[in-house]
């Protein structure tokens, strides 16, 4: 069972850690859900692998059991076993398996089905069709999503830590303040960690939110926009049928109103002038460590060394909990307006780290480098295909870049940046494109020259 663990979270796309040799070195089970008349038996097991070097982390895997192979499930299959509580089983990745996803919406309906350490919470005054239909995400996904019918959305956590969920607590406090930029949180799934001997020690494993069925992503849109851009020879960003100014303005109005209820509902605080040293410092660390990943980055230690040291003398520097990685792709436009997605931060900083509070600068800063992303990105497309107008293609995407930028930006901050917030943020931006570059190198190796080119810009501003 072991070995078909650990071939099957080695491949899969969440596993965080690629690229890094391990064992499983410990299966616990979370739960099971009642087994019912008919249909698969199914369990969250929360697996621990241990690497190489020594250090560990948990992953959850809810799994379908059935007696005999399922061919409309082939794909989904992690081995064949003995489990202690179903006996010899074809046992499946559940996400797949309808059976198995339509138990586990029927208990988010109605949580006494489940009385067992499996705990169901739901918030008040919404309705589940239990007889909807799930079809899982496919994708870029850190963790796995399933959809149910056109109603409401599941994901599942798959790297795990003990303690609360930062998407689930985010999601919570912005539907129970009413705000209108994330889709409502129906309920969560946690259990106590079985491993703990602490009582309370809860385990966040699953989210149930609404499903903004008919949401265009963010990062499409805005990608459609520089397409447009390109295929007319002569117009400006703003001349064209595609311009997408409008939006990044209502994407900073919409940025605005989350931080500010995130700040009436999380602690808030300043940050000394010790503190920002601190933060500098650790601007640093990371491209030092980055640098180790990423050799091509050594050229620019010196120009964004000199960024970091900027904010290390800054005073009062306001700080609050934030989203921690915005980007296009966490942003879906409704007929009603923005809505931003994914609130556990930054998948490589631990979890301790990633609910600190921080500047709002960081998430402004996220969303100012996916703008230089969207145009670089859709540029390599045309290089690839002609090569011809590389330049001029260039100049435009800088001018749609700029432009989107900056209607963000003024809609986000409702004024002018003062010259110290100027250079926090340029700070804050840096090193987002230096966690960017590691963050290609290990996911996506062609797409490195996107944050290389955006910090030479940065340098040399
Ligand atoms: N409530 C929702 N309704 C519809 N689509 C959503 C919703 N939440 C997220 N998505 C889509 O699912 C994708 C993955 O969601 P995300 O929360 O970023 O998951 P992950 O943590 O796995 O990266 C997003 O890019 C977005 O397009
Ligand atoms: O969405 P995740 O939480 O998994 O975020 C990670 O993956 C993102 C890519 O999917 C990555 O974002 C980078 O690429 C985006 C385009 O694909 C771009 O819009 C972002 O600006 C850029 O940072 C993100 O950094 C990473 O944490």
């Amino acid at each position: 069972m072991d070995s078909e663990l650990r071939h099957f979270i080695k491949n899969a796309r969440w596993f965080a850690s690629k690229g890094r040799t391990f064992q499983v070195t410990g299966v616990r089970r979370a739960g099971t859900l009642p087994l019912p008349d008919e249909g698969p038996g199914v369990a969250i097991d929360l697996v621990e692998i241990t690497f190489a070097e020594g250090d560990s982390e948990l992953y959850q895997l809810p799994l379908a059991f059935r007696t005999g192979p399922d061919d409309r499930l082939e794909h989904a299959l992690i081995g064949v076993w003995d489990d202690p509580d179903f006996g010899r089983s074809h046992v499946y990745d559940a996400i797949h398996d309808r059976e198995a996803m339509s138990q586990l919406l029927a208990s988010f309906a109605d949580p006494s089905l489940s009385p067992g350490a499996l705990a169901f919470h739901r918030l008040p005054g919404s309705q589940l069709d239990t007889s909807a239909i799930s079809s899982p995400f496919t994708g870029e996904q850190s963790n796995s999503s399933v959809a149910f019918g056109e109603d409401s959305l599941l994901k599942l956590f798959r790297k795990v830590t003990p303690g609360v969920n930062p998407d689930v607590q985010v999601h919570r406090v912005l539907t129970e303040a009413g705000s209108e930029h994330v889709a409502a949180l129906l309920g969560w799934l946690e259990v106590n960690d079985p491993d703990s001997q602490t009582t309370g020690s809860v385990i966040q494993l699953g989210m149930l939110q609404q499903f903004l069925r008919t949401a265009s992503d963010g990062w499409e849109l805005a990608q459609a926009s520089v397409r447009n851009l390109y295929a007319e020879a002569d117009l400006h960003a703003a001349e064209v049928g595609g311009d997408f100014a409008g939006e990044s303005e209502r994407l900073g109005e919409a940025l605005a109103e989350v931080h500010e209820v995130l700040a009436e509902k999380f602690p808030v605080a300043t940050r000394s002038p010790d503190e920002m040293a601190e933060l500098a410092r650790s601007m640093r660390a990371r491209l030092d460590a980055a640098i180790e990943v990423v050799p091509d980055l050594a050229e620019h230690r010196a120009g964004l060394s000199a960024i970091f040291d900027q904010v290390a003398g800054f005073d009062a520097v306001a700080v609050q909990r934030i989203h921690g990685d915005l980007h296009l792709g966490q942003t879906l436009r409704t007929a009603k307006g923005w809505k931003i997605v994914d609130f556990e931060g930054e998948p490589a900083r631990p979890l301790a780290e990633r609910v600190l509070p921080d500047s709002r600068w960081r998430d402004v800063a996220g969303m100012l480098r996916s703008f230089d992303y969207a145009a670089l990105a859709v540029a390599r497309i045309f290089a690839g295909s002609d090569g011809t107008g590389e330049t001029q293609r260039d100049y435009r995407g800088q001018e749609w870049t700029l432009r989107n930028r900056s209607a963000f930006l003024r809609a986000c901050a409702g004024r002018e940046l003062s010259d110290d917030e100027q250079l926090l943020l340029d700070a804050y931006e840096a090193d987002k494109a230096v966690y960017e570059c590691v963050y290609e190198v290990r996911n996506r190796p062609s797409w490195l020259p996107i944050p290389l080119a955006g910090i030479e810009r940065i340098v040399n501003r």
